[in-house]
Order: structure tokens, then C-alpha cells, then sequence
């Protein structure tokens, strides 16, 4: 199988070079809009060969690696290519992407998510094992035809990840409070921080709970703000709890209830036995 990645950052060239170790395939092209992120995919041996957008049309597998905004604009370039060409998208969210999917192409189309990244971007943040022992959640693979469903689960077991099945709606508002939220909050910290504090105190001072706090707060800007347009009403819903969550320890510290505080915080140090 020939197999085309359209967008060579971290999760394209991630992808490139996963794939490379399997037998399914016999060749890899990439296409990325930044000459240079071409240059630099193919120096690091990513993907075989840089191609056009034409001739990544033609491959038999055609993965969109790039932001959430870009794969609606990218499907509606892709409505003509053969019945047999499956496409994959790897967004974070889901429901505006199912739902804009040209017709013509619907059976082709798998809706994926691997849960695994990092906060880095470009082909030179592309790791080998990223997808290895990792989930990826397909969605709404009702509307996808036998030949692209198979063919998705036998790609994505090769490399290692296992797979979920979730429709896109429920997808989205869970990735909302577990992955969209976290980085809402990330920015949020950096940005008090910074409000607060001179860059040699940070410095200084930082230890690893705000090293480990602050690290997705390096994530693409670009990236995260078409996802959180994708996700507005769930993101919106998943920041009023949060909210709530903040006014609850407030309360709690301005009353000098430390009974309740330590009662809240039992609670919240719960969730690392099911992680
Ligand atoms: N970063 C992460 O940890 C994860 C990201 N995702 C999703 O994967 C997708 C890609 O993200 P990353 O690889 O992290 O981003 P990235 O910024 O590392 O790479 C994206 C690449 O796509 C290129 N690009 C952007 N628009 C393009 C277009 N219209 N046509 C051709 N090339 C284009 C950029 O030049 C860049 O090289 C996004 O949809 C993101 O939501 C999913 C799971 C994890
Ligand atoms: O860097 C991290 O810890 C992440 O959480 C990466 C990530 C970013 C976006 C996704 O849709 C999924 C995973």
C-alpha cells in the first residue's frame, strides 16, 4: 500500500516513521504547505518523498495530520479521489469533521483520534514510538465502508495502539473536560505566572509541580485555537465546572475551613489510582 500524509509535524511525522516498520506498507509520501517542513520531513527520513497535493490523492491511504480547521477545508479538496482510497484524519475533536464530510466521500472517510501527543510541533518533534501502546478512538465508523474500517484497524493495530469506538458527539465532550480543558487551564496558569512574576524568579523558584503544570502551555497556539473553536459549547461547559471547582477552594480558604479543604483535596487525589 502506498500511503500519503498530508501535514508533517508531530502527528504526520510520528505517523512516517511508525509506519515504516510495517510490512503493510510499501511506500510513504508526505505533503505539508511549508516548504520547509518539507525540507526538514525528509532530511529526518520521515515519509519517502515529498509529493503535490494531486498526487497524494492518487495513494491508497491518504492520513490529514494537520490543524482541525484545515482537514474540513482539505476533505472538500479530496471529494473526487477513487472509491478505494480510504482517508483518515487524526483531529482532536470530531463532530464539525464527521459532519462536514462531502458525501461523495463518506464511505472513504475514518474519523480518528489517537490519545497520545506532545507539546511539541513541527517534523522535528516527530517521535518513533508515539503511537505505540497508545488508544486511538474511531468514530461514527457506521457511515464508513468494510474495506476503509478494516483497513484503518489493521494500520493503527500494526503500529501498536488500541482501538476505541465512540460517536463523535460523546467524543467531543469527553476530550473537552479530559484533554481540551487540562490546556485551557495550562495557558491560564502561565499567563497568571507570568502576570505575577519576573522571568529570575520563575526561575528561581519553579520546581516540578509548575514545570509539570505549565509543559502543554508550549502547545502549538494555532493548533489549540481550532480546536477550541471546533469545541466552543463543550469547552465553555467544561470551564464553568472548573469555575466552580476554583470558587469551592476559595470559599474554603477564606472561611479557613482547612477540614473541608483537606476533604476536597482526598478526593482529587483519587483520580491517579484509576491512571
Ligand atoms: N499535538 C498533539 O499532541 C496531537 C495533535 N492531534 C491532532 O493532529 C493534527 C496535527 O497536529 P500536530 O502534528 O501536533 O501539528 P504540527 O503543528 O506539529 O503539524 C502540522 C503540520 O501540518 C502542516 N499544515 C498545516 N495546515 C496544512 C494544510 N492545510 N495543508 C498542508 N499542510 C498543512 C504544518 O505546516 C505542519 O507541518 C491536529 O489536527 C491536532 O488536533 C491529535 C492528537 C495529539
Ligand atoms: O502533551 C500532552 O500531554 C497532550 O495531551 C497531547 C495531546 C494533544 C492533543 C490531543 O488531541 C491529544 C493529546
Amino acid at each position: 500500500m502506498v500511503v500519503g500524509i498530508v501535514g508533517l509535524g508531530l502527528m504526520g511525522g510520528s505517523l512516517g516513521l511508525a509506519l515504516q516498520n510495517t510490512k503493510l506498507v510499501s511506500k510513504i509520501v508526505g505533503f505539508d504547505h511549508n516548504l520547509s517542513h518539507c525540507e526538514e520531513a525528509l532530511k529526518l527520513g520521515l515519509i519517502h518523498d515529498i509529493v503535490s497535493f494531486a498526487e497524494i490523492k492518487t495513494c491508497d491511504v491518504i492520513f490529514l495530520a494537520i490543524p482541525v480547521g484545515g482537514i474540513i477545508k482539505a476533505l472538500q479538496d479530496l471529494k473526487d479521489v477513487q472509491d478505494t482510497t480510504t482517508i483518515i484524519d487524526l483531529g482532536s475533536t470530531k463532530a464539525e469533521i464527521v459532519a462536514s464530510v462531502p458525501e461523495s466521500i463518506r464511505s472513504n472517510f475514518i474519523a480518528a483520534h489517537p490519545m497520545t501527543g506532545t507539546e511539541k510541533f513541527g517534523p522535528s518533534a516527530a517521535i518513533q514510538n508515539l503511537y505505540h501502546d497508545k488508544v486511538v478512538v474511531l468514530c461514527d465508523t457506521d457511515n464508513s465502508n468494510d474495506l476503509h474500517k478494516n483497513r484503518a484497524i489493521q494500520m493503527f493495530s500494526h503500529i501498536g495502539m488500541k482501538i476505541v469506538f465512540m460517536d463523535p458527539i460523546s467524543h467531543d465532550a469527553h476530550a473537552s473536560f479530559i484533554s481540551h480543558l487540562p490546556h485551557v487551564i495550562s495557558y491560564a496558569l502561565a499567563n497568571s505566572v507570568m502576570g505575577q512574576e519576573d522571568p529570575k524568579s520563575i526561575l528561581a523558584l519553579a520546581a516540578g509541580g509548575f514545570r509539570d503544570m505549565s509543559r502543554v502551555a508550549k502547545s502549538s497556539p494555532q493548533m489549540w485555537s481550532d480546536i477550541f473553536r471546533q469545541n466552543k459549547n463543550n469547552l465553555l461547559s467544561s470551564i464553568e465546572v472548573f469555575e466552580q471547582e476554583l470558587e469551592k477552594s476559595k470559599k474554603m480558604i477564606e472561611e479557613e475551613d482547612w477540614k473541608g479543604l483537606e476533604a476536597w483535596m482526598s478526593k482529587a487525589t483519587t483520580l491517579h489510582k484509576i491512571l
